[in-house]
């Protein structure tokens, strides 16, 4: 089997999440979820959800699906790197992601989300694509639909073909050879404590040169920008006419009119660059002439994380064999 869905960006403006289509229940109701590798939790805006916390999301109603079955006595609670948090009950049903049909898959069901998820209107619950062992219910951990779907695929892989400001894909049991060009370069990944943890050969600022000092990461399509270190993040931005390291905003800014350098990181012998124009996130308010960079410091989060501004940059392969591998290529 396979199956292969649209990631879509949840704002036309700036890439801060993407959405794909589920279905979820008999008969099937539709949630947008927001894919992510930086977590192993499948949890939705549910009938247990308050209806204040609520804010034009959809949800799922087990009550109103013929294969729904409460996981008697199981709970989750989740917190993520930028401190957003749920919680809540756990069913089993059916579930399908582009064709591609997993029976019985945990759904685990919001009864508290925080602000940050009531506010994000277009984002109906997260599907983790990390590795089971993170996953949070009690007290038994349930598996990511990629682990139920691995015995149904030809290849155990799932591809991320993000986009700038424009749809991109998810494809599930195969490598698409028109979304990418050249070869695929693969890395070893380490799977502990859940990540797809792997490390990169080396960074470039603009058209200065390559310096080859390992950079060790995670591949997390579920965070919008790039966390490195903090001597990389100085030494672009002093590239950038303008910018500060701002407390107020909590991150480097600049002049939205500023001209930003592209960023160029490898994996293995191959090189990605990310344009400039992704390394100019977003205004800090709604009409600030002051941006937000796409390349922000890991130094507070005690882990470097390729989020969606590089991925987006590339074509990428996350093989679910035994060892697990990430694959890179060009678009
Ligand atoms: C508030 N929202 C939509 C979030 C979505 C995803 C994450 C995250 O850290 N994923 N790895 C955090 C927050």
């Amino acid at each position: 089997d396979t199956g292969s869905a649209a990631a879509v960006p949840i704002d036309p403006r700036f890439d801060i999440a993407y959405v794909t289509p589920v279905t979820i229940g008999t008969p099937p109701q539709t949630l947008q979820l927001d894919f992510d590798t930086g977590s192993s939790d499948l949890w939705v805006f549910s009938s247990h959800t308050p209806t204040s916390q609520i804010r034009g999301q959809e949800i799922y109603t087990p009550d109103k699906s013929t294969t729904s079955k409460l996981l008697d006595g199981h709970t989750w609670s989740i917190t993520y790197g930028d401190g957003s948090a749920s919680r809540g009950n756990v069913y089993t049903d059916n579930f399908t992601v582009g064709g591609l049909a997993v029976a019985s898959q945990a759904i685990q069901c919001a009864q508290q989300v925080s602000s940050s998820f009531t506010t994000e209107e277009s984002i109906d619950g997260l599907l983790g694509l990390g590795f089971s062992t993170l996953n949070t219910v009690n007290p038994a951990s349930q598996l990511t639909f990629f682990d139920n779907a691995k015995s149904k695929l030809g290849s155990p892989v799932f591809t991320a073909d993000l986009k700038n400001k424009q749809a991109g894909t998810y494809d599930f049991g195969f490598i698409d050879k028109a979304k990418y060009t050249g070869e695929i370069t693969y890395v070893p990944v380490n799977p502990d404590p859940g990540y797809w943890t792997f490390t990169s050969s080396g960074y470039a600022v603009g058209s200065g040169n390559f310096s080859g000092s390992p950079i060790t990461g995670i591949a997390d399509t579920g965070t919008s920008l790039v966390y490195l270190p903090t001597a990389i993040v100085t030494a672009y931005y002093r590239q950038v006419q303008g910018a500060t390291n701002s407390r107020n905003y909590g991150g480097y800014v600049f002049p939205c009119s500023a001209t930003l350098p592209p960023f160029t990181f490898g994996v293995g012998e191959t090189k990605f660059t990310i344009p400039a124009s992704y390394m100019s996130y977003a205004p800090v308010t709604d009409g600030s002439s002051t941006c937000f960079g796409g390349l922000q410091s890991s130094s507070g989060i005690g882990v470097n994380i390729w989020g969606d501004v590089a991925l987006k940059a590339a074509f990428v392969v996350f093989n679910g064999a035994n060892p697990p591998t990430l694959g890179w290529a060009t678009k």
